[in-house]
């Protein structure tokens, strides 16, 4: 949707795979990750072993039963866990191998986070919420407010820039928060259950927002999901048990796939 082409918050330093790794079609890789908590006699191993890869340009859904480490492997990908073991590439940057500050600094300028309750200040406007990566990036208020009123005129929410989020629906609460996911220019874009609160013509609303802004070569989409009244807005689904990858469905694939909704 060229509607949602937005110009990037941070310097393109930020954002670029370093110097001599070259993008490629495959905008995540997993290769042996595992993940580890807790200590000793109490220690669990979540992931056992995750090789995934996530192309560019799709929607990839990653499903699975409760418990059996959707969560966690995102928010590896995300950068806001560290893998136990394994190596983790996103958007040709090897992030396992980051420091913390340089992972934040890279997840700050490339990924966007949608989540489940929204997660929007209750005393801050639609546009204000909207706003707080740019804020986060350092550029001003008044502009910052300005570009997220933009973006939520791109999401449908023009008229509701001043609204408070106690003054929307679920379903236009999403879509704020999708604006906030947006409005920095992340080229990942990571959704965990965005449509489990909502009603399903809301649900399916929220699914055709993302997947216009997810179809575009440099960016890539993942959507963990319990909903299988979304699953064919996906071009692949990555079907998860007990910390592993089960099962990898693509295209006709897709739209024959029953398994994992609860
Ligand atoms: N910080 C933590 N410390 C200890 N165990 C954890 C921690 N985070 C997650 N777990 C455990 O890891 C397992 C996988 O959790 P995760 O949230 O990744 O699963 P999920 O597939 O996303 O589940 P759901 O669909 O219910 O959200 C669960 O057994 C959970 O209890």
């Amino acid at each position: 949707m060229d509607a949602l082409r937005i110009n990037s918050a941070f310097p393109e330093s930020d954002r670029r795979s370093p110097v001599g790794v070259e993008p490629t079609a495959v905008a995540i890789r997993c290769e042996g990750v595992t993940k580890d908590f807790g200590q000793g006699e109490t220690r669990v191993q979540v992931l056992q072993g995750i090789n995934v890869e996530v192309p560019y340009g799709e929607m990839t859904l990653l499903v699975g039963p409760s418990g059996c480490g959707k969560t966690t492997l995102i928010s590896i990908i995300a950068g806001l866990l560290d893998a136990t073991q394994g190596r983790v590439t996103v958007l040709g940057s090897e992030i396992s191998a980051f420091s913390g500050g340089k992972k934040t600094k890279f997840r700050l300028a490339n990924v966007g986070f949608v989540f489940q309750q929204y997660n929007l200040l209750p005393a801050l406007t639609a546009a204000e919420n909207a706003a707080v990566p740019l804020i986060i990036a350092g550029i001003n208020r008044r502009e910052a407010v300005d570009r997220a009123g933009e973006m939520l005129e791109k999401v449908g929410l023009g008229n509701k820039r001043k609204s408070l989020p106690s003054q929307l629906s679920g379903g236009q609460q999403q879509r704020v928060a999708i604006a906030r996911a947006l409005v920095h220019g992340p080229r990942l874009l990571v959704c965990d259950e965005p449509t489990a609160a909502l009603d399903a013509k809301s649900g399916q609303t929220v699914m055709q927002l993302l997947r216009e802004s997810a179809c575009r070569p440099d960016r890539a989409v993942i959507v963990v999901t319990h909903d299988n009244r979304i699953y064919h807005f996906g071009d692949r689904i990555i079907s998860m048990s007990d910390g592993r990858v089960e099962s990898v469905h693509t295209g006709e694939q897709v739209k024959h796939f029953t398994h994992g909704g609860e």
